[in-house]
């Protein structure tokens, strides 16, 4: 069923297409001019059908305002002409009034036909240098992901982006921000555990001269520094309690009050957030503050970890072999069956960061053309990808037990066994910073699951 918005003044036109289109099992909702659609915004619509007259704007001033949603302008007979200049403007198809039924039900078809073999096109991400690059990935899941970026994107508000570390939140937060009206303007990514507890809210908000020890000259935060553009927080499950009441005044009020001062400021940001944190569970605990979570959480977007996207990982490692291969100037690398064979079953915590990682390893260290198992340097683990995990445990290390490997024995380790295995083992000749890059996470959640699984940092490790 698709969702449709009529926009028309005549009452009696309206009423009979919303008839017609009902019949056909679409949803239908009405409005009379341009100002009463933009007044309740398109974010769920599949299709506009307007009129080009209409008592005020004209109906192709939905075109730029309900993008990417298409606008399929109806005109009378008598203006053709204008339905042509509608078509330039970027109107998705033109109809004349008084539509034959089969006539418009046929183009309604066909709109949404195309609308629909779009949606699962991957969103194209320009770097700092500008280069495009597309997302990789076709599985269910991330045609989900890019439908929801599509829509999501144009619709100016919170985001909140959920996915293991490496699963490409921080992507999609730059496809969101490039997808929108505030696409010239700035998009500022901060990642909240970078940044240490006792700076973060000045880096945030800005301070005035000497409001404490240190403020020697005023700074502006960063926060106004997204003024007119996108604030991407990231890890927002680490911001401490205090950042985070101010930033709900941000988000509630648009405001903004540097450490300091007593003046307001008014910013227009628009917040996109992500973590790989259940912040309900956080908020249970008084660690993250549930006003905050509602209001961050207007759309979610939830990112799969790579070992559900079965169909995915060789289409992944494929073409980020490519690129690795021209990055290092070693053209013509493959992988060997055996080490497709494992990255296939390896279960892959750190997702596609670490994907990324072992290849890069197994194109400087491959010796001939093929690119072997030892070259990637996985972790030997003796397991298959584990089973897809209830939704809400799909966080990192924390996915449950894996399945058995066709050789399994009753020794077989479950993610959280063999990460507790794998750091025991290797904690003495390798600093953090290479027992994180090994594991394909960050430091920071290396030393939570340390903390989680009651394994300290031992004295004698090097520090880095
Ligand atoms: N679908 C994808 N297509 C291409 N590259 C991807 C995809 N997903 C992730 N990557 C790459 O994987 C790496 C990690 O992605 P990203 O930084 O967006 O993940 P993240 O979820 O924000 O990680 P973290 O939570 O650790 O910050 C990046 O180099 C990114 O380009």
């Amino acid at each position: 069923m698709s969702r449709i918005l009529i926009v028309e003044d005549e009452a009696i036109i309206r009423s009979a297409l919303r008839r017609l289109l009902e019949r056909h099992d679409h949803r239908v909702c009405e409005c009379e001019s341009v100002e009463q659609a933009c007044g309740q915004g398109f974010g769920e619509y599949d299709l506009i059908i307007s009129d080009l007259r209409l008592p005020g704007a004209p109906g192709t001033d939905l075109i730029k305002a309900a993008a990417p949603c298409p606008v399929l302008i109806m005109t009378s007979y008598a203006s053709m002409r204008s339905a042509v200049d509608a078509l330039k403007l970027g109107a998705v198809d033109y109809v004349a009034k008084p539509f034959d039924h089969d006539e418009l039900l046929e183009t309604v078809a066909r709109v949404l036909h195309r609308q629909a073999s779009q949606r699962s096109t991957p969103p194209a991400i320009a770097d700092e240098g500008g280069r495009r690059h597309t997302m990789i990935g076709n599985c269910p899941a991330m045609q989900a992901v890019y439908t929801r970026i599509r829509k999501t994107a144009p619709a100016d508000v919170t985001v909140l982006i959920q996915g293991e570390s490496g699963t490409g939140k921080e992507l999609v937060a730059k496809a969101l921000h490039q997808q929108s009206r505030r696409a010239e303007a700035p998009l500022v990514c901060v990642n909240c555990a970078a940044i240490p507890e006792t700076l973060i809210e000045s880096e945030l908000f800005g301070h005035e001269k000497g409001a404490f020890t240190g403020a020697s000259a005023m700074r502006t935060g960063l926060v106004e520094a997204a003024d007119g553009g996108t604030l991407f927080l990231d890890e927002i499950g680490e911001l401490p309690l205090d950042a985070q009441a101010r930033l709900l005044r941000v988000l509630q009020e648009g405001e903004i009050r540097r450490i300091g001062s007593v003046e307001t400021r008014h910013v227009d940001v628009r917040l996109i957030a992500a973590t790989h944190r259940d912040l309900r569970a956080l908020s249970r605990s008084g660690d993250f503050r549930l006003d905050l979570y509602y209001r961050l959480n207007v759309m979610q977007i939830d990112l799969p970890p790579l070992r559900e996207r079965e169909d995915d990982i060789l289409e992944i490692a494929d073409v980020l072999l490519a690129k690795a291969c021209k990055r290092h100037a070693r053209d013509g690398l493959h992988l060997s069956r055996a080490a497709r064979r494992d990255i296939a079953d390896y279960p892959w915590p750190g997702n596609v960061r670490e994907l990324e990682n072992a290849l890069e390893r197994g194109v400087i260290l491959a010796e001939g053309q093929l690119i072997h198992p030892d070259d990637l340097g996985l972790a030997t683990v003796p397991v298959t990808r584990p089973p897809s995990p209830p939704k809400e445990a799909a966080t990192s290390l924390e996915a449950p037990a894996p399945e058995r490997s066709d050789t399994a024995t009753e020794d077989d380790l479950s993610l959280e066994d063999y990460f507790q295995h794998f750091v025991l083992e290797h904690q003495d000749q390798m600093s953090e910073t290479e027992l994180a890059n090994k594991l394909g996470i960050s430091r920071k959640c290396l030393w939570e699951r340390r903390q989680r699984l009651g394994i300290p940092r031992k004295k004698a490790a090097r520090r880095h």
